[in-house]
């Protein structure tokens, strides 16, 4: 392909990007991948330069743009050398007419933007939300006790111990490391939250969101595959893909509990005031994770993060049924949004005199709240709210 030809091919995609950003449709990932499934004399070069304008073009533009081309004259303003390549010949697209207006620039949407001021992040930190991630692996400390596995690249070792850090779009998954499960893809972020939780060998620890079982892989680690490990979830496709994970990781003592939205206790009966520790790893409007997904600026509405910031509140409540007496529950969101964050944290509190903030001791990280904030720009990882609190 020309790169102008690529050019126009990273136009189709943000239209699909753009249409399915507003109906709620498939995430940009899978349009990028589909849209090579259906273009197969795209060579691998092709497609790394496609994938670049398109991710490019997103990050270029703060609210959702009108439509891809636009889009990609977003970016044209921050890479000027594009402009010749919309020539209007072969498969390339239309010269830039005269009064074309690219779209408009910033971080998100005004009300998002707004919203993440009024939390105290930064314009460094909102502009490093939209960098992109390294891409963090956990060492598997039930396959590796101790130390760095030889792998294929080095890489680099990082402030929490079992850390290592290799540079973006790494092909990790062809590593026997990887099939083995020896190692784990996860960012820095989520192995700090893991870590806050402070899992011991033979307590009894709830995972409450556990989704495919990212962190309760980590748990299991922590635990030494020792004690009772409940990994609960409302969705059953995501519960579903952490066995094949389990098996890959050893963690033999993960349970997998599908949860009944809005009747979460009914399936955790056995553990209410039993458990030592539960995390709450809430859904959420994902701000701290732009970096891998830029597109999700414009799929959150206020409406929507309005039901997030709800169900976190109850969520929060839920959790600490399970608690016993001394447990502790911590609190974990992948956003920089107080309302998703301290402000959940400080609300329990408040509504609950029998809990204290106990923050954890991590190595990275800013006090925010009753909690700690992990921040893209100061940490180096995914945005995240962790705050832990202990029954008396
Ligand atoms: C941030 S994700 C969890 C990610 C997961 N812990 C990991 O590390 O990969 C939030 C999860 O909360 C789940 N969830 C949504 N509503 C829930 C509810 N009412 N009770 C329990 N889990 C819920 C979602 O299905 C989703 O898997």
């Amino acid at each position: 392909m020309t790169p102008s030809a690529r050019i126009q091919a990273a136009i189709e995609i943000l239209d699909q990007v753009i249409a399915a950003a507003r109906d709620n449709g498939p995430p940009a990932d899978r349009l990028v991948a589909d849209w090579f499934r259906g273009h197969r004399f795209a060579g691998s070069k092709d497609k790394r330069a496609i994938r670049e304008h398109v991710y490019d073009a997103i990050r270029a533009c703060g609210p959702m743009p009108a439509t891809g081309r636009r889009a990609m004259l977003g970016l044209v303003e921050e890479q000027p050398e594009l402009r010749a390549l919309f020539t209007g010949e072969g498969y390339g697209p239309p010269a830039i007419g005269r009064n074309e207006k690219p779209a408009e620039g910033g971080i998100a949407p005004e009300w998002l933007e707004n919203r993440l001021i009024a939390s105290g992040v930064g314009q460094d930190e909102a502009e490093a939300l939209l960098s992109r991630a390294p891409l963090d692996m956990r060492i598997n400390r039930l396959k590796v006790a101790a130390g760095v596995p030889d792998l294929p690249e080095e890489g680099e070792t990082l402030a929490l111990p079992g850390a290592v850090r290799f540079p973006s779009g790494t092909q990790v998954n062809a590593w026997e490391a990887y099939d083995t499960g020896v190692i784990e893809v996860q960012d820095l972020g989520s192995q700090l939250a893991c870590s806050a939780v402070g899992a011991q060998p033979g307590e009894t620890v709830i995972d409450l969101c556990a989704g495919a079982g990212g962190k309760t892989l980590a748990l299991a680690a922590a635990m030494s595959n020792e004690g009772t490990l409940v990994a609960a979830d409302t969705d059953r496709r995501r519960l579903s893909q952490m066995a094949p994970r389990a098996e890959r990781a050893g963690a033999q003592i993960a349970r997998e509990v599908l949860l009944d939205p809005g009747k979460e206790l009914d399936a955790l009966q056995e553990w209410l005031g039993e458990a030592d520790r539960v995390l709450v790893d809430a859904p959420c409007s994902g701000t701290g994770t732009w970096r891998r997904n830029p597109e999700a600026r414009w799929r959150l509405s206020e409406a929507e993060l309005g039901r997030l910031t709800a169900l976190q509140a109850r969520l929060l409540e839920v959790a600490a049924q399970l608690v016993k007496p001394g447990g502790s529950l911590t609190y974990v969101t992948c956003s920089l949004l107080d309302e998703e964050g301290a402000g959940q944290v400080d609300a329990f509190l408040k509504a609950n005199p029998g809990w204290r903030a106990d923050l954890p001791d991590l190595p990275l990280g800013t006090p925010r709240g009753a909690g700690t904030r992990l921040s893209p720009a100061r940490d180096g990882t995914d945005g995240f709210f962790i705050a832990r609190i202990t029954k008396a």
